[in-house]
């Protein structure tokens, strides 16, 4: 019978230190795909802990080998083989929960990117032009938004096609997020039109940003590959911006809109590759 419970108990221990080196795997998973940081550290700083508790349970099988003969004995062991079970455990449902995390955030990320132009999309824009026009209107903050179009964009799609002419509009969104500042946000309106959410800005200094964009814009020598790596195609685009700021008489975010949407009307009218202020009625040319 002694015998029985010494193996019962030895096993307990050995099977306890086989669980926790078991439960390094889930943690080394973990630390390879967590960014470089506190957290990451605190995981390899628990890897660590798990090497030393496996030389602790090593440590006390040597020195109670043989020895585990009353039932009492038998306590010590299951506690360790539990406590390795709930370690591992611990570290298996972390793994599967970060996995899940992160599905999560792709899935939200897909939800509200635009597919092709890799920026927000028009679902996003909805709802964040309202919120921002809530917020500056409830804290008193200037708003200011810019609708961006490319000038005779048809043109691009009839010369060179439809492929090259999606791929143009992916470089030209990552250009115009590219030229604006972190805290804008980018998002596509419809077709080859873009609408910048400038919070805590006055649509004056709205309107200098939009220039500046309008200006890269116009610099910038664009070169596309065609599908078939044939020969690429090197063009220059403008864009007609219409800049609106946030006033007393606009109720919501559709009059901010349309206000923004008639100073882009104008740009057009006015020749294209221009900056049209709505408050001010202004065109700018450089
Ligand atoms: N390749 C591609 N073309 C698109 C996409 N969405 C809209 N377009 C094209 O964008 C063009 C827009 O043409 P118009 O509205 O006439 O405007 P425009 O030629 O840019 O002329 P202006 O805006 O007046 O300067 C159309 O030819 C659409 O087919 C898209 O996702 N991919």
């Amino acid at each position: 019978m002694s015998n029985l419970i010494n193996f019962f108990a030895e096993g307990f221990i050995l099977a306890g230190a086989l669980v926790l080196a078991i439960a390094i795997y889930p943690i080394s998973l973990l630390y390879t795909r967590l960014p470089t940081g506190k957290i990451r550290n605190a995981w390899f700083f628990l890897g660590v802990l798990i090497v030393a508790f496996i030389g602790g349970y090593i440590a006390y099988w040597l020195q109670h080998q043989g020895k585990l003969v009353h039932v009492d004995a038998l306590s010590v062991p299951v506690i360790f083989f539990f406590g390795a079970v709930f370690v591992l455990l611990v570290n298996t449902l972390s793994v599967k929960t970060a996995r899940d995390i992160r599905q999560i955030y792709t899935l939200q990320q897909e939800n509200i990117t635009d597919p092709l132009m890799g920026i927000f999309n028009r679902r996003y824009l909805d709802k964040r032009i309202s919120d921002e026009v809530w917020r500056s209107k409830k804290y008193r903050q200037p708003l200011s938004i810019f609708i961006v179009d490319i000038d005779h964009f048809k043109q691009v799609n009839d010369t060179y096609g439809h492929p090259i002419g999606d791929e143009v509009l992916k470089r030209f969104a990552q250009l115009v997020k590219n030229s604006l500042r972190e805290s804008d946000i980018v998002a596509r309106y419809g077709g080859e039109e873009l609408i910048v959410i400038l919070p805590r800005t006055k649509s004056e200094r709205g309107a200098q940003l939009a220039e500046r964009l309008r200006l890269s814009i116009a610099e910038h020598l664009m070169e596309i590959a065609s599908q078939c790596g044939e020969k690429s195609h090197e063009m220059q685009l403008t864009a007609s911006i219409g800049v609106a700021g946030l006033t007393h008489n606009i109720v919501d975010h559709t009059c901010l809109i349309e206000r923004a949407d008639q100073a882009l009307y104008q740009a057009k009218q006015q020749g294209r590759n221009l900056v049209v202020h709505h408050q001010e009625q202004q065109s700018q040319r450089v």
